[in-house]
């Protein structure tokens, strides 16, 4: 006797195919169970899923599954609905969401090989002498007593420095005390967040129950700490926002760490928000276990920031999360005071002011530390010809290459192009061709220069060093960076936004913004958020050691001093910034007044790009749902080619998610339509971006 099961597989992005494919087996297997099945000439990685099999009909013979990994407890049920919500909400075909989820290693080994690696699991926990752990302050204190009651998700509204991490731990510790199964999983917005995270889990938990996970991992290493997770050996999973989809069986607390940031939105593939998935599945797990009386096994979210979203900030108005607040820096430390540059006083071409100059010096001389910040690696972002206004453009992307002066090379940030400068000007032969704006290498190079003859209090000359993705693109460099920072063997750091966000560096006292001006005046509504929170989070790297901090400053050179940016930004105000923000969202219906979706097309043609994009909308004015979406006339994408692709995008907006979501689901098939049909000529990709957070 065989039984017919669904199995889901790896299926191209809008495939069309039906969720899963027909199988049979000779006994039930139950859904989430991984299985490898014949796919045409391959054998794949499946997963047996919920519900009937598909009818395949009576001319199609079903084929049985190949194999079965029977020392892998089935996925979760909650996984499955996380990923099928995923699959519909981000419109993408469920094959392509789940099996990206698993570990890539996962998809290559047989039955025997897997049982090998099983066998390599770390054996049971050695054990571990926890340090003592420091008396929580009396914010931490009130925010764990009503976390513990809380039933919604938890918004944990807490200043730079005030200790959310701490909260964090506390919140692991009460649960694995109480519980023990129970896993927790901890998420945080960068990679190169979270070797630091890992140590201070470590270190409270012992390394033995705690597990990263994220794409700077090898496969091997991926696929064995997602055994780990999925067998319920690691307790703890620390990771970006991939860790997510992990198979957790005994999950019962989430945290997204500075919930606010934009690397939680996948830009590729199902454009998933890490975070909102993370409050989905909470909610997943507590309806599949509806426990009355189960404080234990309740499964909490708790998304903490400083300068939280937009979107969560109103959710906590409104009471859908719960909002608990932490004003006050641990150790009383004060937030710094902020230091307006007016540049339009400061002389031509100034990169950086003498009174910040001199505010630098002042501290290098009593052993503190500074950080300079600017958003754009490089030299220069643009080297050009002052006699024919040559610049230096990408051939193949709508951008100008950046100059690197280090390696003296053109280099496309986009397609990653890459030539030597060249001696003269390519189009007149002028030889006096020069860099027009600034990047973190002429920042460096400018304030070692300054800096010259400058002493630590040690007698030493002061130390500059540069943090970006080129100075920390070799293997073991971050770490490098970042414990000459701790031991304060570098006084300046000049640094991206990487710099920014997260680190407890103790001794830095000033934090100067070089050049933040672009983004005050940018056509993205969100924009202003953004570089709120990253002056917010940047300031909040100053002043964390409470003996330093009286003393501590946030510069920000500016040629727009009277902008209300600054002046919430002086009052350390985030609620005042949020509800003027939101005021204008809603105005503007925007979101969270509004949802949208983008939908984005490339072809060799811009023509061919927004054709297919127009001719899909004109076809769609009787989908559901249609009465309620504004659909946009396709417009190029602001970097309109990359790679000698041609981009472009269509913007659909609707006062309910709901029509929206309706909407979508009615299109997709549609949009393959004419991707099949004349206007699909030529295209080379389309994908659909559900909350967008770039238009
Ligand atoms: N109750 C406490 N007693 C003493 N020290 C504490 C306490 N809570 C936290 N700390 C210390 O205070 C510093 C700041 O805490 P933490 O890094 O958790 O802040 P945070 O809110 O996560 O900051 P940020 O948002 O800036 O990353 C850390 O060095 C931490 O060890
Ligand atoms: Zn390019």
């Amino acid at each position: 006797m065989s039984h017919l099961l669904p199995v889901v597989v790896a299926t191209p992005a809008y495939a069309g195919l039906g969720a899963a494919l027909t199988y049979e087996h000779p006994e039930v297997l139950a859904p989430g169970t991984l299985v490898r099945v014949p796919l045409g000439k391959r054998e794949v990685l499946g997963v047996v899923w919920d519900g009937a099999p598909l009818d395949t009909g009576a001319d199609l013979a079903t084929r049985p599954i190949t194999e079965v990994f029977t020392p892998l407890a089935p996925l979760p049920a909650s996984w499955r609905q996380l990923v099928g919500f995923a699959g519909r909400y981000y419109q993408r075909s469920l094959g392509e969401v789940a099996l990206a989820a698993l570990p890539p290693q996962l998809r290559e080994l047989n039955g025997v090989q897997l049982a090998r690696r099983l066998k390599r699991q770390p054996g049971p926990a050695t054990a571990h002498t926890p340090p003592p752990v420091p008396e929580l302050s009396p914010e931490q204190t009130e925010v764990m007593v009503r976390l513990h009651t809380a039933r919604q998700p938890v918004l944990l509204f807490g200043s730079t420095g005030s200790g959310k991490t701490e909260v964090y731990l506390r919140s692991v510790q009460r649960l694995l005390d109480a519980d023990p199964q129970a896993q927790a999983l901890i998420m945080v917005p960068e990679i190169n967040l979270t070797p630091q995270l890992e140590e201070r889990f470590g270190e409270r938990f012992g390394a033995d129950g705690v597990v990263a996970m994220h794409s700077g991992m090898t496969p091997p290493q991926r696929l064995a700490s997602w055994l780990a997770a999925h067998s319920g050996a690691a307790r703890i999973v620390l990771g970006t926002r991939m860790a997510v989809l992990a198979s957790l069986p005994h999950l019962r607390l989430i945290v997204v760490d500075e919930e606010h940031d934009p690397s939680y939105k996948s830009q590729e593939g199902a454009r998933y928000s890490a975070r909102d998935l993370a409050v989905y599945l909470a909610k997943q797990v507590n309806d599949s276990h509806p426990t009355p009386d189960g404080e234990a096994s309740h499964c909490r979210v708790l998304l903490g920031s400083a300068t939280p979203s937009l979107e969560s900030w109103h959710a906590s108005e409104t009471g859908r999360y719960l909002r608990l607040a932490m004003p006050s820096r641990i150790g009383g430390g004060s937030l710094p005071r902020l230091r307006l540059v007016d540049m339009n006083h400061q002389p031509r071409k100034t990169l950086l002011a003498q009174p910040l100059l001199d505010a630098i010096t002042e501290r290098i001389g009593r052993g503190e530390q500074s950080l300079l910040l600017l958003n754009r690696r490089g030299y220069a972002p643009v080297l050009a010809c002052h006699d024919c206004g040559w610049k230096s453009e990408c051939a193949h992307c709508s951008a100008h290459r950046v100059f690197h002066k280090i390696d003296r090379t053109l280099r496309c940030h986009h397609c990653g192009f890459t030539e030597r400068v060249p001696r003269a000007c390519p189009a007149c032969g002028n030889l006096d061709i020069a860099p027009l704006g600034r990047g973190t290498e002429q920042i460096e190079e400018h304030i070692i220069e300054r800096l010259a003859g400058v002493l630590r209090p040690d007698g030493q000359p002061a130390q500059v060093a540069r943090m970006d993705a080129d100075s920390t693109r070799l293997k073991g460099s971050l770490e490098q960076h970042l414990a000459r920072m701790h031991s304060g063997e570098v006084d300046v750091l000049v640094g991206t936004q990487m710099v920014a966000k997260g680190h407890d560096f103790r001794r830095i006292t000033l934090v100067a913004s070089v050049n933040a001006d672009a983004a005050l005046f940018a056509s993205d509504c969100r924009a202003p958020e953004r570089l709120f929170a990253l002056l917010m989070q940047a300031a909040g790297r100053a002043g964390r050691d409470a003996s330093l901090g009286t003393g501590s400053e946030m510069w920000v050179q500016t040629g727009y001093p009277q902008h209300p940016l600054f002046a919430a930004l002086r009052q350390h105000d985030y609620p005042a910034f949020a509800a003027q923000e939101l005021k204008d969202r809603e105005a503007a219906a925007m979101p969270p007044f509004a949802f949208q979706a983008l939908v984005r097309a490339e072809a060799r043609s811009q023509e061919t790009a927004q054709g297919f994009l127009n001719e899909a909308a004109a076809l769609a004015t009787e989908l559901p749902g249609a009465d309620q979406v504004t659909v946009f006339p396709a417009v190029p994408m602001t970097i309109q080619r990359v790679a000698n692709v041609e981009r472009a995008q269509m913007l659909l907006e609707s006062p309910t998610r709901v029509a929206l979501q309706r909407f979508l689901a009615a299109w997709q098939p549609v949009l393959l339509d004419t991707r099949q049909g004349p206007a699909g000529k030529g295209l080379i990709r389309w994908a659909i971006d559900v909350d967008p957070l770039n238009l």
